[in-house]
């Protein structure tokens, strides 16, 4: 499958959200959501403040490292065969693990100001549902865009969902249904950048970031 947004490469529509339902497999999400949980790489999450007491890693890749992220998870390959836009060359990669009494702030996303200031926002941002539990109350993914909120989206299991990646966006609180890491919401997450070329020498090819450091 190859997605492409259907705002295209300047941003004229007012498209700002679009969702695959059912965008990967039963099987296919299931070995990732195990890929996840079962890394050793996871961990207390590495990304910004708004973030806290939430788990999961990154993998900071440049288009050329794809083969070396596919080894590493040879699970994601579906995914990020339907996710990457053609038109973007940097990516950052990472699950997020989101548990009863926990949200993400409202942030915009932009984890490559960690090599470089300028860099900005991503082009898109893609979100796969990894795992939702039954019994999930809360966790709805919530967009803005200029102050106005553009669409709450509650997760909903294999399904695909990209936006804009100037948009904030929050994901609410979870209320119940997710005490444990492994019956964590669980997202799998790529910002997908189109870096100019003045700035992608501080950009590594391929780099693999826990909150404990550098991992690879
Ligand atoms: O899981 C989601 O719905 C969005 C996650 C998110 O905003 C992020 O990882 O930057
Ligand atoms: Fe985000």
């Amino acid at each position: 499958m190859h997605f492409q947004p259907p705002w295209g490469g300047a941003f004229r529509l007012q498209t700002f959200v679009h969702r695959t339902p059912e965008a990967l497999p039963p099987g296919t999400v299931e070995a990732i959501r195990k890929a996840i949980l079962g890394t050793p790489l996871l961990g207390d999450s590495n990304l910004s403040g708004q973030f806290s007491g939430t788990y999961g890693f990154s993998i900071t890749f440049r288009r050329e490292a794809l083969p070396e992220v596919t080894a590493l998870f040879p699970d994601f390959k579906p995914y990020l065969d339907a996710a990457l836009l053609p038109d973007c060359d940097t990516f950052l990669l990472n699950p997020l693990l989101v548990r009863e009494g926990r949200g993400v702030g409202a942030h915009i996303d932009r984890s490559l100001e960690f090599y470089g200031a300028g860099i900005g926002c991503p082009v898109a941002v893609s979100v796969l549902y990894v795992q939702v539990p039954e019994t999930l109350s809360g966790g709805e993914l919530r967009l803005y865009h200029r102050g106005n909120r553009v669409a709450a989206l509650k997760p909903v299991p294999r399904s695909l969902v990209m936006f804009r990646g100037d948009l904030t966006h929050e994901v609410a609180p979870i209320d119940a249904g997710a005490l444990a890491l492994t019956e964590a919401r669980i997202s799998l997450v790529v910002e997908q950048y189109r870096v100019p070329e003045s700035l992608r020498a501080g950009i590594p090819r391929f780099e693999v970031r826990t909150r404990a450091g550098m991992a690879a």
